[in-house]
């Protein structure tokens, strides 16, 4: 039988808590949905809070049959406690030390996977987390060079090759490199975790109409076009550079399995539109299983009976499927 899936707390003043309980309760209600058994990483009067049995364990093993009666939690304290919607800083240790935990634990293969609620990045920056967020973070200490972001949804799945830094910083270090690098790894994951036997990559543009034959940008032709160059030579179906405003219709969506995309919003603004609910984050190119709802810690509704499961719910479907194929 495979290992169960460890859930980070995230920033306990987000809305972690409660969608936490959404998805316990909707697996328990609904055995179909094929999630593994989880257990919740989190400080135990916290995860008390929201409606739900839960069951304080000492070891993972033991979520495979509490998960039955009770959410299984094992214990990581805060240093005070958290109010919806008012992150501390000073729950910072906590936070990071549940992903170090969570990793820690997938790693040695206690855990199959490892699912993360959202942390407010700034709110840990300021506590002088020195990573852009959990992909880096995961990426350094898995020992993985190039940890790559992949949303996911039914429709469509995007990959930003610059992630968590200005438009400005993103445009100035975009590489060929970079770009045959993230295809390459989502190439890997296509058919390995998602079954794709020859993956089609779309390859975005950077510039209005991809750069309009250089009259509106030469990154194109200097910098995105060698890059499909390269793939194609190693046999990657890879095509591009697309007009950007074009390339996610409908009828462009059915064209392609990944879109790589130049920068985060050119990724992440699409995917979102069409299906925040059911969109997942996963990192690529790890050695353990790391999945994600695609929303923030929505401190603005954390608290009031809001927050939707549906995106932790959709993560924990897909780091169950993702660990029952490895197994
Ligand atoms: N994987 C992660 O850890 C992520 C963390 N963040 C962090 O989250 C913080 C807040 O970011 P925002 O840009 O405000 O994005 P957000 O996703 O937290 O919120 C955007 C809007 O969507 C709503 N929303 C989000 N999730 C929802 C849910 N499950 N149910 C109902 N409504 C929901 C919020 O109430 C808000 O109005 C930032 O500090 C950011 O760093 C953002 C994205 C991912
Ligand atoms: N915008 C996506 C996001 O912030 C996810 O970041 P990560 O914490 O999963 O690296």
């Amino acid at each position: 039988m495979t290992a169960p899936l460890a859930l980070t707390m995230g920033d306990p003043a987000g809305i972690g808590g409660e969608i936490a309980a959404g998805a316990w309760l909707a697996s328990r209600q609904n055995p179909g949905l094929g999630i593994h058994p989880f257990c919740l990483i989190g400080d135990v009067r916290w995860a008390g809070g929201f409606g739900i049995p839960i069951e304080v364990i000492d070891d993972p093993a033991a979520a495979a049959t509490a998960f039955a009666r009770a959410l299984p939690v094992l214990a990581h304290p805060l240093a005070t406690p958290a109010i919806p919607g008012q992150p501390d800083p000073a729950n910072a240790a906590a936070i990071i030390g549940a992903i170090e935990r969570a990793t820690s634990l997938a790693m040695s293969g206690t855990t199959s996977a490892m699912v993360t609620n959202p942390i407010a990045k700034s709110v840990l920056y300021a506590a002088g987390f020195k990573h852009p967020g959990h992909t880096e973070f995961i990426g350094a200490l898995t020992n993985t060079p190039t940890p790559i972001m992949m949303l996911a949804g039914p429709a469509l799945r995007v990959v930003p090759v610059t992630v968590h830094v200005s438009l400005r910083r993103a445009i100035e270090t975009l590489t060929t490199e970079a770009i045959i690098t993230a295809a390459t790894i989502t190439h890997a994951a296509l058919i390995r975790d998602f079954a794709i036997p020859t993956p089609r990559l779309a390859i975005a543009g950077l510039n209005p109409h991809a750069g309009e034959s250089g009259a509106m940008g030469d990154d194109e032709t200097r910098i995105i076009a060698p890059a499909i160059a390269g793939l194609r030579a190693a046999e990657i179906d890879a095509f591009g550079p697309l007009p950007p405003d074009t390339m996610f219709t409908p009828i462009a969506l059915q064209g392609y399995d990944a879109a790589i995309c130049m920068y985060h919003d050119q990724a992440l603004i699409p995917l979102k539109t069409i299906d925040m609910e059911n969109s997942v984050n996963i990192t690529l190119g790890l050695p353990i299983i790391r999945t994600s709802p695609d929303h923030g810690t929505a401190f603005d509704i954390a608290g009031k009976g809001l927050a939707r499961p549906a995106s932790l719910i959709a993560a924990l479907r897909m780091a169950s499927i993702m660990a029952g194929q490895r197994a």
